[in-house]
């Protein structure tokens, strides 16, 4: 049943406002405000809705199977893995529950906050080229004394930025896929007592040696994408109740798509038969990648023979600059230079091996892809554990010099044909394509578990200060 009834007209303070756009307000029946329109809703609820029509008059529905969730997921571009993950999540949820969720994928503290907060991206692409600078920020950080302290000055330094940040998606659900954004967005559930209505889940996205950030006791569930993962969440005080191990959450495009090397290697405009290397740096295309190219260019062609024995892909993400240096080089052997690819997977799949930085994103992606890995580089902090987890495992090398990388790429394409299959196969029993589904079908649990949307009007009385 749909009912009318005009809009009460009122003032109405600009806090207020932004309280009532977020999470309604509540009117003389007892009912809350919501602008969006409604869709199909599985888990049903029982209460009544309703919500503003085009022509500004208020519409009271049945709170049942129409509702679409709001799921906010929390990134930063603080490399490329963040929003890869972020990606893979939204489009997990769209695969398996359609219109039932609808996802914003969000920077808030960039949108709505000011410095430092908003130029994170830029203070941390200065601090891992620093890399001293880097280590010393990572490591001097990880008493939770330390970092609490210091997210707790910045919290209520912006306190209402990053809530009306937050509120403005309406959120059932929050997803953090950052490690400095779990602190700050509970502060503001627990100031507007939200805590029990909004969902708020981390999804971690390093798979072995993580910043003590990410784990937050207030969180409803942590997932961790490996046992070690697992094991440092519980070491920091969480319930074994809050953690679950899926795996690193990957691109449904990945784990679904059924692609064949030579169909891709035709569109591609790859060579159908040499064997094939690709060379990156994470998103933002880092690490020894010149200087590896340069020197694969050499290794790769076999002088006795006059011919090539390997070709070379390089993507070198959003560094414009090393893309140009690259293009404008001559060849021995068929390269393909590329900037920032989308379709990751496709490259992946028309490749043998992989030379990367120890990325967990990169890493996560080739083994579900079955390619043997390079690692050439790590950051210090997040990414040094990476390479024992790809290493012990048999799935790949690392060494940082491109004349010893050179050489296990050529070996690989030549002599060393067997090793290359063994650690192909490691890869493959490392992957975990399924993570990104496990994940979201867990939220859903957990978002079914719950009841109705948050109804609380605002109480301009709570400071943050005390909550954090
Ligand atoms: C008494 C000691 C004083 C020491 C002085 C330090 C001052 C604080 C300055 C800097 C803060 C450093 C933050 C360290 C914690 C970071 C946690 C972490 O793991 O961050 C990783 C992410 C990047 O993501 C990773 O990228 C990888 C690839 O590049 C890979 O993909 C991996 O999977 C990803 O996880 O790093 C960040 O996002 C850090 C951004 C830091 C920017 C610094 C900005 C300037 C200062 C303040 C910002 C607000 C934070 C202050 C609170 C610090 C508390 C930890
Ligand atoms: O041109 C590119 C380069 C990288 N990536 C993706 O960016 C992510 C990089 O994440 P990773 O954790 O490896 O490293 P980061 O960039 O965070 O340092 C991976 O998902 C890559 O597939 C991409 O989509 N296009």
């Amino acid at each position: 049943m749909v009912m009318k009834v005009a809009s009460p007209e009122k003032v109405v303070s600009i806090t207020e406002k932004v309280w009532q756009r977020v999470y309604g307000g509540i009117n003389n029946n007892g009912y809350y405000y919501h602008h969006h329109r409604k869709h199909r809703r599985r888990c049903s609820y029982e209460s009544e809705d309703e919500y503003e029509d085009e022509d500004g008059t208020i519409q009271l529905m049945q709170m049942g199977a129409e509702r679409s969730k709001n799921v906010l997921i929390l990134m930063s571009d603080t490399g490329g893995g963040h929003r890869a993950s972020a990606e893979a999540i939204r489009e997990a949820f769209r695969i398996e529950f359609g219109d039932e969720y609808r996802i914003y994928v969000k920077d808030v503290w960039k949108e709505y906050t000011g410095w430092p907060l908003n130029d994170m991206e830029r203070s941390y692409k200065f601090m891992v080229k620093h890399v001293q600078l880097w280590k010393v920020a990572f490591h001097s950080t990880s008493p939770r004394w330390i970092h609490s302290s210091y997210l707790a000055a910045i919290a209520s330094y912006y306190a209402k930025e990053v809530e009306a940040g937050l509120m403005e998606y309406k959120p059932d659900i929050i997803i953090s896929v950052h490690p400095l954004m779990q602190h700050i967005p509970l502060s503001v559930l627990k100031w507007k007592s939200l805590q029990k209505k909004v969902i708020f889940v981390t999804v971690i996205t390093d798979l072995n040696t993580c910043h003590p950030t990410w784990f937050h006791p207030r969180v409803n569930r942590c997932y961790c994408p490996s046992k070690e993962v697992a094991k440092r969440a519980l070491y920091d005080g969480l319930e074994e109740s809050q953690i679950q191990v899926f795996g690193l959450p990957i691109r449904p495009s990945f784990a679904r798509a059924v692609l064949s090397k030579d169909d891709l290697r035709k569109e591609l405009e790859l060579d159908p038969d040499l064997p094939a290397v690709l060379l990156m740096g994470g998103g933002e295309g880092m690490g020894p990648v010149k200087k590896t190219a340069m020197v694969l260019g050499e290794s790769l062609y076999d002088n006795d023979q006059g011919k090539p024995i390997g070709q070379l892909i390089i993507i070198c993400g959003r560094n414009k600059a090393l893309a140009s240096t690259l293009e404008s080089l001559e060849w021995k052997i068929p390269v393909k230079v590329r900037g920032f690819e989308t379709q990751m997977e496709k490259w992946m799949g028309a490749c043998d091996c992989i030379i990367t930085k120890a990325g967990p994103g990169t890493i996560a992606e080739a083994l579900i892809r079955g390619l043997p890995i390079v690692l050439n580089d790590y950051i210090p902090g997040q990414e040094k554990g990476n390479v024992p987890y790809v290493v012990d495992n048999g799935a790949g090398v690392f060494t940082r010099s491109p004349k010893e990388t050179a050489r296990i790429v050529s070996e690989w394409f030549s002599t060393k044909t067997d090793e290359l299959k063994r650690m192909s196969e490691n890869a493959l029993k490392l992957a975990q394509p399924e993570a990104v589904f496990d994940i979201v079908k867990d939220i859903h649990e957990l978002a079914c578990q719950r009841g109705p949307l948050a109804n609380i009007p605002y109480d301009s009385t709570s400071s943050l200060t005390n909550v954090i």
